[in-house]
């Protein structure tokens, strides 16, 4: 699988009409270079992609040929195990073609870099990618065998595209393959186009400082910034136009706040009501803390927890500009020690935790590249002993509210299920009346999803604990 040994590797890069005959090049994996040149074939639609199969056959004897004059030299003889290879390779590549294109083209600097790509780079692509999601075949061969294939049967240029174009699927394998197996190949996909389009900006209006929803309409039109009304009474949704709301200062005038709806209904699930205490436990840089305490009209209070210093003080910032300094307490601490020591209870308390990030990669590219697979395992670690702490902290009767921004039901669904089999205390109340019915799940959690809602991915469920 892995290619061939480097046996005097001599070749003749000449191409078709050349009067050099080529000779057998040695250095290059010789069943990716037919299984290239067989679904150039295809593409032009004249193959058969079981052909090469009847090796012996004239057919075969032409597609060797063929090989040769498109690549400018010759392979050796295939024998079985490289037949059977070109076989898998090519029906594979063939059945998942829509889907590895989309991912090619996503991971190209430009759109134009795709659809201008030379046909036969495209099908060297197509094969690395195949094997890299499907065929698992380890990572440092695929990229190996197939920059090689790109510099000896294209130019040194084409290789260098490839090995940087694999190196990227190889930053996000662990996702895509997470997609696949949990979204479907359909499901996956429109993720994967929600992520690579333009993001929407969500605006909550600050109804503390007296705006109304109209009030915030009212700047928008005056600043010619197109805008949506958005589901939730508060909100207001831009796809272009946020540079002209920051500079006419319309969040540091307090008139609004960047919060994307999916935000929003995670506050819903908590529903303060006056008169309550709430813990924000992992509260910074205050998007939920704002939003909780501006519903809590005046009466009660929020403790906002958070470990990093300088996002508490952003918070803060905030909080005086929107007019809830007065109900907002900030409390820096690692939620770990300080759940321990605390003997204050709170009516709710909100653990919106550290969390991947997977369901907010449309506004946050930079998460795809810097997300690894092992940063999910610490975290379903660190959500875990978080949620413990966050427990300890809510009053007999009181709720537990544990969100993420995260679509991965190891980051939401199964921490919860493993939450209460530690802490049968708590009990899992479905969100229904809090959310609209389109953002309950079968579970009773709230979830919002990109590709359903055209939201932020979110997730909050709601834990009661018993009166004893
Ligand atoms: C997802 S963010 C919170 C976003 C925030 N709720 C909002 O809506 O703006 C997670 C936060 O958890 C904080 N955090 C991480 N580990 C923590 C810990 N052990 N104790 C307290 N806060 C922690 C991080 O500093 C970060 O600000």
């Amino acid at each position: 699988m892995t290619g061939v040994p480097k046996l005097n590797p001599k070749f003749s890069t000449k191409r078709a009409g050349t009067s050099k005959v080529p000779i057998i090049n040695f250095e290059v994996s010789h069943h990716r270079a037919v299984a290239a040149v067989r679904l150039l074939r295809a593409d032009k639609g004249k193959a058969f992609v079981d052909l090469l199969n009847e090796k012996a056959n004239d057919s075969g004897e032409n597609e060797m040929g063929y090989v040769e004059r498109t690549l400018g030299f010759s392979t050796r003889h295939l024998d079985d195990r490289d037949i059977r290879l070109v076989t898998v390779i090519v029906a594979g590549t063939v059945r998942w073609k829509r889907y590895i294109d989309y991912l090619i083209m996503s991971l190209c600097s430009e759109e134009k870099v795709f659809s201008n790509m030379e046909p036969l780079l495209l099908q060297i692509l197509r094969i690395g990618f195949f094997e890299i999601l499907k065929l698992n075949v380890p990572a440092y061969a695929v990229v190996d065998e197939n920059v090689r294939l790109a510099k000896v049967a294209l130019r040194p240029g084409a290789g260098n595209m490839v090995n940087a174009i694999l190196r990227k699927l190889l930053l996000l394998k662990w996702m895509v393959r997470r997609w696949i197996r949990f979204l479907g190949k359909e499901e996956a996909l429109k993720l994967m186009n929600w992520n690579n389009s333009d993001p929407y900006f969500s605006l909550r209006v600050n109804t503390t400082n007296g705006y109304t929803r109209d009030d915030l309409v009212n700047r928008l039109e005056d600043l010619q910034v197109h805008y949506e009304k958005s589901i939730m009474d508060e909100f207001v949704r831009i796809r272009e136009g946020m540079q002209a709301v920051l500079q006419a200062g319309l969040l540091k005038e307090g008139m609004c706040a960047v919060q994307d709806e999916s935000a929003g209904f995670v506050v819903s699930v908590v529903d303060p009501q006056p008169g309550e205490t709430i813990m924000d436990c992992c509260a910074a840089p205050g998007g939920k803390t704002l939003f909780m305490a501006s519903r809590l009209a005046g009466q009660g209070k929020v403790s906002a927890l958070d470990i990093n210093k300088g996002r508490l003080r952003i918070l803060m910032e905030a909080a005086k500009c929107h007019n809830l300094d007065d109900i907002i307490t900030d409390i820096h601490g690692d939620l770990r020690l300080y759940a321990k020591e605390s003997t204050v209870k709170y009516d709710k308390v909100l653990l919106d935790a550290p969390c991947s990030g997977l369901g907010v990669l449309s506004k946050r590219a930079d998460l795809r590249w810097n997300r690894q697979f092992e940063d999910l395992e610490e975290l379903v670690c660190l959500q875990d002993e978080l949620l413990d702490s966050a427990s300890l902290l809510v009053k007999p009767g009181g709720v537990l509210i544990y969100s993420t921004c995260s679509i991965d039901h190891e980051e939401n669904e199964n921490r919860v299920t493993t939450f209460v089999q530690r802490h049968p205390e708590f009990t899992p109340q479905g969100v229904h009346g809090y959310v609209p019915a389109e953002f309950i799940t079968d579970d009773g959690f709230y979830s919002s999803s990109p590709t359903k809602h055209s939201l932020d991915g979110a997730f909050a469920a709601r834990l009661v604990r018993s009166m004893h």
